[in-house]
């Protein structure tokens, strides 16, 4: 009840539509019940008595409410489907605007598929109730009772004995009604997961193919296509038991209404044409009896659909802007504090999983470059992620000139801090749009300056269609590096006053990452940098290092502070320069003893 109760709050803003497929079905329905009645006339009235005027009046009467009825089922059919896309519109609508505002915490453990599915085949589900289910059951239903309640004033005891299968069509119906739902719950569920199961497979065909794991995936999808063929095979064979049986009660109406009412023709309690309207408006008996099975199946759909896309409207947005639009970031200069941090993953048990930071505690401040190292899983890329409130702090502060980072604008809050992430995704766009993702009024000379700067611009130049070249999923592919220079440069463009590389040159060679750090030299300048980082070589030019280890900073300071005591820091300069990195670490300058 409480889904209907939701979905009417949809219905609503097209109450004019409503209305107006309303009055027509009346209008339709009026037509139903009148034209049997019309028919009666014209045979008692104008054939058994040969009176012609009746004969012609009467069937005019007919043709003309045969002809308006059409034309109420026209603006009935047209208005409930507007009111049904209406409805889907909207719901389509705030689903991705929710989608939109949900944090980095939901998308950790929300599968695409899921997602997919509830936003095409969900709500396609409630669309056709909206747009039709619901209006056909009020139509029937208004039909079955209206064509009774004339036939009882026709003929009551021929109407009564008709109806002896009714109680066993409702118990058939109630049965039906009762199987069906969670077959239906079943088959949505299996709808979604199916679509996981395809979409991951395509995101992750390459790691297939090089695994030569196409057996194993086929059989994950025959699985689950099998299951998914199981939950509708069982909803058919709950189709097939029922549909039959309701249509033989059904069928029995319309003997008993022949048989019965012979006898009472015969009997002279009932007139010919009486008997033949009987036989019409038994129709507006059986039809609706006949779709309830189907109506039925549309309703359950929806009931089991819309919880599914109500359950994604309902996750709360838990990072968002204050209830006050926060205050404005777009004159953040860059002075970063962490005071005391202490983070974990959002759903994670508290008394259970360790930290991934523990009382984490740093200063930065504009013009600084801060190099983030350590163990991998140590925390560095969590620790960065907080800056822009991916994820928000479980305890302590992060403060970026001097104000918690959760009382600022989101929005603006994220357009000050540029990420170049670890895994870099570019759409299907010219190179162009990819560098200017989102930014209105972009001068080519500005994208180029970017391009220039993340050292690939001359690479574009090569390509045959230069910055107008499409890329990504629809366009040719880029190598790992230059995906990564693309998303630098696209980074760079948004000039943002906290600059985060989290491993943005890791993909590059050592010669084109020392190009990128010359030219981000300039910059770099004004700006605070942070450089996440395994190649000591990334952060050659960082002013300050940070080492995390098990959610602690283990160390911090200069290059030469690190390499003078014996840490993470001068254990992985040794080991790059016995890997053979010493030219690349020249810059360190410093003899290494021991
Ligand atoms: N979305 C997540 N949900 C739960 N735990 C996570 C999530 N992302 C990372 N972790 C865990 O948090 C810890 C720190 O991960 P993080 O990615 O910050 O490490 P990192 O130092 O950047 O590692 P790397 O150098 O390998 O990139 C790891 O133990 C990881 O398993």
């Amino acid at each position: 009840m409480r889904v209907f109760l939701r979905l009417f709050k949809y219905i609503f803003p097209y109450k004019g539509w409503v209305t107006a497929a309303t009055l027509t079905m009346i209008f339709g329905i009026g037509f139903d019940l009148l034209s049997p009645w019309l028919l009666m006339k014209t045979i008692d009235v104008g054939i058994s008595e040969g009176n012609m005027q009746a004969i012609i009046l009467y069937s005019l009467l007919l043709a003309f409410g045969q002809l308006v009825k059409s034309a109420a089922m026209y603006v009935q059919g047209y208005s409930q489907e507007k009111v049904g896309q209406n409805v889907i519109f909207d719901l389509r609508k705030q689903l991705y605007h929710h989608l939109q505002r949900l944090s980095f915490g939901y998308y950790d453990k929300a599968q695409t598929g899921q997602i997919m599915s509830r936003m095409t085949g969900d709500i396609e589900a409630v669309k056709n109730f909206v747009g039709f289910g619901a209006m056909q059951i009020v139509t029937g239903a208004i039909t079955f009772v209206g064509t009774i309640v004339v036939m009882l004033l026709i003929q009551w005891k021929v109407t009564l004995i008709s109806m002896a299968t009714i109680p066993l069509l409702a118990l058939a119906l109630w049965q039906f009604n009762r199987k069906v739902g969670p077959a239906w719950s079943d088959i949505r569920e299996q709808m979604g997961r199916l679509t996981t199961t395809l979409q991951e497979n395509i995101s992750g065909i390459r790691v297939v193919k090089a695994f030569a794991q196409e057996k194993l995936e086929k059989s994950k999808f025959s699985d689950r296509n099998e299951t998914n063929f199981d939950s509708n095979m069982n909803r058919a064979k709950i189709e097939s038991r029922s549909f039959p049986l309701m249509n033989f009660y059904g069928g029995v109406i319309f003997l008993l209404m022949i048989w019965v009412g012979g006898i009472y023709v015969y009997k002279g309690e009932m007139t010919i044409g009486e008997l033949t309207a009987f036989q019409w408006y038994a129709w507006g008996i059986i039809w609706p009896l006949n779709m309830l099975g189907w109506l039925v199946n549309i309703m359950q759909q929806a009931i089991k659909a819309a919880p599914r896309v109500f359950e994604i409207l309902d996750t709360p947005v838990d990072i968002d802007s204050p209830s006050e639009g926060g205050i404005s970031a777009k004159a953040l200069q860059g002075y970063v504090d962490f005071r005391e941090v202490t983070f974990r993953f959002p759903g994670s048990d508290k008394d259970k999983t360790q930290p991934v930071l523990k009382q984490l505690s740093f200063s930065a401040r504009p013009g600084q470059a801060i190099a983030i190292l350590g163990p991998t899983g140590s925390g560095k890329s969590s620790l960065i992620q907080l800056m822009a409130r991916f994820y928000d702090t479980s305890s302590g502060q992060v403060l970026l000139d001097d104000r918690d980072v959760r009382e600022y604008n989101l929005q603006e809050l994220r357009t000050k801090i540029g990420i170049v992430p670890q895994e870099t995704f570019l759409f299907s766009a010219t190179i162009r749009d990819n560098i200017a993702f989102g930014q209105i009024g972009i001068s080519q000379e500005q994208i180029e300056w970017a391009a220039r700067k993340a050292q690939i611009h001359d690479f574009i130049t090569t390509m045959p269609n230069g910055y107008d070249t499409l890329i990504g999923e629809r366009g040719v592919g880029l190598s790992g590096g230059q995906r990564q220079r693309v998303a630098l440069a696209r980074t760079l463009l948004m000039d943002p006053p906290i600059l985060i590389l989290d491993e943005a040159t890791a993909s590059v060679d050592t010669a084109t990452e020392s190009a990128i750090h010359e030219a981000l030299d300039e910059v770099m300048e004004g700006r605070t940098t942070f450089i996440v980082a395994q190649r000591l070589s990334s952060i050659q030019r960082a002013d300050w290092i940070l080492v995390l280890d098990e959610c602690r900073i283990v160390e911090q300071g200069t290059h030469k502070d690190l390499l003078e005591s014996d840490g993470f820091f001068r254990k992985l300069f040794r080991l790059q320069m016995e890997a053979g990195h010493s030219s690349e670490l020249q810059s360190f300058k410093l003899p290494v003893s021991g």
